[in-house]
């Protein structure tokens, strides 16, 4: 519009004031107050009926001798400014919305060790509200400790500048272990700042199962002792050690007497709580160290490391002599004396594997059944 056509007009020809306020509202007070104001005006123009935004600076003009003449005003366009202001806005509540609504804590590191953000999952488990964390040392956050052990695994993300998983684990406030499945990434925030963004999830649940199913995946269910999988696979470990140190290892290789006869008589059940009894029995003649392993339906295997056939000797020997003595039939008062017959050996410089032990071990076992049973057979 040529300078002209506006002289001499009023804001009413240019603007729709009737919803134009902040723009009345300034004037008002300029041509009262002979003052300054700076504001930002969202005023209507009256020919496109669009809602422009302004920055606008006016001040009141004033005569010599006091009196309130007029106005000057200048005013900036920064309606696309302002738009892009108001969508950044909405981003960073939608971001905010995601972030604190995942199942996950997520936190921002840098390479001196403050936090640039946490979410507020993670500000929970710190205990602290977010405006106390971010800025803040790790190690004021969470205390020395933690703050160094997380830092182990943060390190390595800034070292390598690649994104890594982990798994850590921290105390809660019961002093409960946690499991934590952690990914963390590098990530550029600005020119000098090298961050690492993290996310963890608590898998704690996860992993007990995960312990729960291997401890299943390798115990006898009736006798809690470890079952024969177990017993092969350590055992070909600990053979494996002892040939390369050149250490001793003893193997035993056991079995009840006249089993079927007490599960014919007494019933499966009996039969059951005497493995159980025996089990216990047999644990209590070993070291911590010895393997103890349900091979077979009543056959019990030890792994004896670093033990002489001397030392193994004695283990066998108390293993046979103690009482097994169980109430088989409460209604007549009916004792039985279960005994074991039992195979000894130990590693020889030319067994290859454990397999070749085990065979050995398990035809002194036959040999002591042979020889009318209840006995040590050393091989
Ligand atoms: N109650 C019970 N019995 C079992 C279990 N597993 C195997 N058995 C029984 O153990 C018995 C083993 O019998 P045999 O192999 O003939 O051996 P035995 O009667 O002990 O005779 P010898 O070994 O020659 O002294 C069988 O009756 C099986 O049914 C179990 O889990 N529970």
């Amino acid at each position: 519009m040529p300078t002209e056509d506006i002289i001499g007009k009023d804001d009413s020809h240019f603007f729709d004031l009737d919803i134009s306020e902040q723009l009345k509202i300034n004037d008002q007070k300029i041509l009262n107050e002979n003052t300054l104001i700076s504001s930002e005006e969202e005023n209507f123009i009256k020919s496109t009926g669009e809602l422009t935004t302004f920055h606008t600076v006016k001040k009141s003009l004033v005569s010599d001798d006091g009196k309130i003449v007029g106005m000057c005003g200048i005013s900036t366009d920064i309606t696309k400014q302002k738009k892009l202001e108001n969508l950044v806005k909405e981003q960073n509540k939608l971001l905010d919305a995601v972030l604190n609504n995942v199942d996950a804590y997520i936190y921002m590191k840098d390479e001196q060790r403050h936090f640039r953000y946490v979410n507020d999952k993670t500000a929970k488990m710190f205990g602290k509200p977010v405006e106390k964390i971010i800025g803040k040392l790790d190690a004021d956050v969470i205390g020395h400790e933690l703050a160094d052990h997380f830092w182990k695994s943060d390190k390595q993300v800034f070292e390598t500048n690649e994104k890594q998983v982990f798994e850590e684990i921290a105390h809660d406030d019961d002093g409960k272990i946690q499991h934590y499945l952690s990914t963390k990434m590098p990530y550029q925030l600005d020119e000098n700042s090298q961050v690492l963004i993290g996310f963890s999830t608590d898998v704690t649940e996860l992993y007990q199962l995960k312990e729960e199913f291997k401890k299943q995946a390798n115990t006898d269910a009736l006798t809690g002792l470890y079952n024969r999988r177990y017993f092969f696979n350590h055992a070909e470990k600990e053979f494996s050690r002892a040939k390369r140190h050149g250490l001793n290892m003893g193997v035993i290789s056991i079995d009840i007497d006249f089993f079927k006869n007490i599960n014919d008589k007494y019933g499966h059940p009996v039969g059951d709580k005497v493995l159980i009894e025996i089990s216990k029995n047999i644990l209590l003649s070993i070291r911590q160290e010895d393997i103890l392993a349900r091979v077979g339906g009543e056959e019990f295997a030890v792994i004896l490391p670093e033990s002489t056939l001397e030392e193994a000797k004695k283990v066998a020997q108390r293993i046979s002599i103690t009482e097994n003595t169980f109430l088989m039939n409460a209604q007549n008062k009916e004792y039985v004396d279960i005994k074991l017959s039992i195979g000894l050996v130990s590693k020889r410089i030319e067994d290859e594997s454990f397999d070749e032990l085990f065979i050995r071990a398990d035809n002194a076992l036959y040999q002591a059944k042979k020889q009318g049973r209840n006995r040590v057979y050393i091989a």
